[in-house]
């Protein structure tokens, strides 16, 4: 995926949100947008979704891609379970199998029992839920992510850690933008910062390693190449490897580990404290 030279404006005669930017990214983890209020970063994801149009420049993006856009709109005419079909359906799935990936995330985002409920009176965590369900039911090569966290619980917030990181392993490109900076710490593969209307390149924030630690024995007959934490990798005599992460990305890396495929096998997991 590329942007050259890519500039942006709301209205002619606007001043420019985003000017010469240029960015290539290719699958591999997840990449962050950051930047203050204002600065551009939904401009940016919107571009890339095809949902607005660059005045200058081109963007080649792929064609399968699905966005979670900052603001979802509730308004909508349809059950929710219709609404996932009706889309599923457009993205070119069959009848079948639209449902089943429907039912498939109603039930990962706890809202099986709202299959039925008009999106209008769903509250605004649920409907950020169906917000998100849409773009991962497209199983799509891009994933844009709006603050697609905010509003929702703590158990749909690592349900969609963990769906990002079976986007990744799948050979997707994630692209995301969140105010919170530990979001997919980690995980997370590069950080570009909008400012001034252009995009720069910053490092990756450490991953802390002062703090207490989890050590987690596994049998696996491949590892994925991505692990949340970034973890310490040791060959054991026994063709066991021990992964060593930071505690903070413990829950991260279980979820990991316990969806991946080939299917790897948990022996023993022991937090150590410095
Ligand atoms: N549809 C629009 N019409 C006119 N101006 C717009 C439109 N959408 C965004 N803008 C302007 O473009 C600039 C960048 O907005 P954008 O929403 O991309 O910023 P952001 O970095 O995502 O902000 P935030 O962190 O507050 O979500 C802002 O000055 C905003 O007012």
């Amino acid at each position: 995926m590329r942007l050259t030279g890519v500039g942006k404006r709301y209205g002619r005669g606007g001043p420019w949100v985003l000017r010469e930017v240029e960015l290539t990214l290719r699958p591999g983890g997840p990449v962050r947008i950051e930047g203050a209020n204002g600065s551009g970063k939904s401009t940016l994801l919107k571009l890339l979704a095809g949902i607005e149009r660059a005045e200058r420049g081109t963007v080649e993006a792929p064609a399968g891609r699905a966005y979670v856009p900052e603001r979802f709109p509730p308004a909508l005419p349809f059950d929710v379970r219709d609404y996932l079909c009706h889309l599923g359906r457009i993205r070119g799935l069959a009848a079948g199998e639209a449902r089943r990936r429907a039912d498939h995330w109603l039930e990962r985002f706890g809202i099986a029992g709202y299959a039925g409920t008009p999106i209008g009176r769903l509250s605004k965590g649920t409907c950020q839920k169906v917000a998100v369900a849409q773009a991962l039911l497209a199983e799509a090569e891009l994933l844009l992510l709006d603050e697609a966290w905010t509003g929702l619980d703590q158990a749909a917030r690592g349900e969609l850690d963990g769906a990002v990181a079976e986007r990744v392993a799948a050979g997707a490109l994630v692209v995301f933008v969140d105010h919170d900076p530990t979001r997919l710490a980690g995980l997370t593969t590069a950080v570009h910062r909008v400012d001034g209307g252009t995009l720069h390149e910053v490092p990756l924030p450490a991953v802390d390693g002062d703090g207490p630690r989890t050590a987690l024995v596994v049998e696996a007959e491949v590892l994925p190449e991505w692990l949340p934490g970034r973890p310490g990798r040791k060959p054991l005599a026994d063709g066991a490897t021990r992964l060593d992460v930071p505690a903070a990305h413990s829950d991260a890396l279980l979820r990991r580990l316990l969806a991946a495929h080939p299917p790897v096998h948990i022996r023993s997991v022991r937090e150590e404290t410095p």
